[in-house]
């Protein structure tokens, strides 16, 4: 199946690229256009990405993008409970393959503290978005049971994390894998992104995506609250 075989939503872009490689270029020169756009407007940009296996690849193809990366804020639109020197760390993976070079000026702002739960460590962070001048760019991954961000199917709080109103920025969340325990940027907070990029690789992920357009019960599949228009879809095989 290729992307191009799916029904979707109209105002999703999608845009297919032959490899990771390409993929990961493609994706890279798009969001750093977008950042330098916003630069050019505001005098700074944010940049939220996701974690996981998948981007890897991209944020070594972004931190060689020329751009005023000392007038960019990164963070996180969700990360482990762990310390960043912890091999399940997204900071840790954002430190060691996108916040080098010229792009090591960014600013980065840390969801994990070590806090005495998660619970607190989630009201903590929630306190320092607050400091989040606005999402320019929103780059999600999915997994293949349809999370995105960490907003798990049956993880308790999911409800209120999904309510697209909410006020609350970041969550507790539960993973059904470990490492369990997890922050999650809100559903409310990252709709508010002006560009917002679903980042995808694999028959398995396209599977999923399929499956995630065929209903629109959210909290089954939560990824489906922001298949929503304007999204760009970026896949490759
Ligand atoms: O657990 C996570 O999984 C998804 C997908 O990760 P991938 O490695 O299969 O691309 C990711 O988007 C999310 O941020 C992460 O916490």
């Amino acid at each position: 199946m290729a992307i191009s075989e799916l029904k979707l939503p109209q105002g999703v872009t999608a845009h297919e690229y032959r490899t990771p490689a390409l993929l990961a270029d493609g994706l890279a020169n798009d969001v750093a256009e977008q950042l330098r756009t916003a630069i050019s407007a505001r005098g700074e940009a944010t940049l939220v990405v996701s974690g996981g296996r998948s981007p890897v690849a991209f944020f070594q193809q972004l931190a060689k993008q020329g751009l005023d990366w000392s007038s960019v804020t990164i963070t996180l639109a969700d990360e482990r409970w762990v310390p960043v020197e912890h091999a399940d760390s997204n900071a840790g993976l954002l430190k060691q393959h996108l916040l080098q070079g010229p792009a090591a000026k960014a600013k980065f702002l840390s969801l994990y503290s070590a806090a005495a739960n998660l619970e607190d460590a989630a009201e903590q962070a929630d306190r320092l978005l607050v400091e989040l001048p606005g999402i320019d760019v929103l780059v999600l991954g999915m997994g293949d049971d349809g999370h995105t961000a960490s907003l798990f199917p049956d993880s308790p709080n999911l409800g209120d994390a999904l309510a697209p109103d909410g006020t609350r920025r970041c969550w507790p969340m539960l993973a059904p894998t470990v490492p369990h325990q997890r922050l999650t940027m809100s559903r409310a907070l990252l709709a508010t992104a002006k560009y917002t990029v679903l980042s995808i690789s694999g028959s398995a992920k396209l599977t999923t995506l399929s499956a995630a357009l065929a209903s629109d019960d959210v909290a089954a599949m939560p990824i489906r609250a922001f298949l929503q228009p304007t999204l760009e879809i970026y896949w490759c095989p």
